[in-house]
């Protein structure tokens, strides 16, 4: 099995709604996202002879599915007033509306998806939310 890595990174704010401590203000992070795309084989020959995928295609893409979060702030959908969000929007903030909590554990099942949909077998994808604190999503299954 062959398995290649790379990375991107992220800054974002965000807060944890309905979290007792300080988490639930809003707070930054630089999120670093690695991602893990594995093969049986290699490509047998030409321009990508040798290879699993091109790490320029992996890199470009991880980067665009990272770059859509960078310097934004992320509020799980449905945890701030309308008004409130309203306003944000109209003083010119960009803000993205995630489906989910936005924890390190979704992030990492975020972007597995993300670059599984862009036809990748991802092994699985790892996100830092701090130095030290990183969270894994795998999907098990035959691979
Ligand atoms: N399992 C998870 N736990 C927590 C998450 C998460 O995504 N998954 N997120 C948070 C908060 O977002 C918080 O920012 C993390 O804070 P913390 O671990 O305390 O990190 P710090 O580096 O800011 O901690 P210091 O001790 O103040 O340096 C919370 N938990
Ligand atoms: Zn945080």
């Amino acid at each position: 099995m062959y398995i290649l890595k790379t990375e991107h990174s992220f800054d974002s704010a965000h807060f944890l709604a309905d979290y007792d401590g300080k988490c639930g203000n809003i707070h930054g992070h630089r999120w670093r996202v690695e991602i893990e795309v594995q093969s049986e084989e290699l490509v047998a020959s030409g321009q990508l002879g040798g290879m699993v995928v091109d790490f320029g295609d992996l890199k470009k893409d991880l980067k665009a599915a990272v770059d859509y979060f960078d310097h934004s702030l992320i509020i799980e959908q449905g945890t701030m007033r309308e008004k409130t969000l309203q306003c944000i929007k109209e003083d010119g903030f960009s803000v993205i509306e995630f489906p989910t909590r936005p924890t390190a554990e979704n992030f990492a099942a975020h972007f597995y998806r993300t670059m599984a949909g862009l036809g990748y077998d991802v092994k699985r994808a790892i996100i830092y939310e701090t130095p030290t604190n990183s969270a894994t999503y795998e999907e098990s299954g035959v691979k």
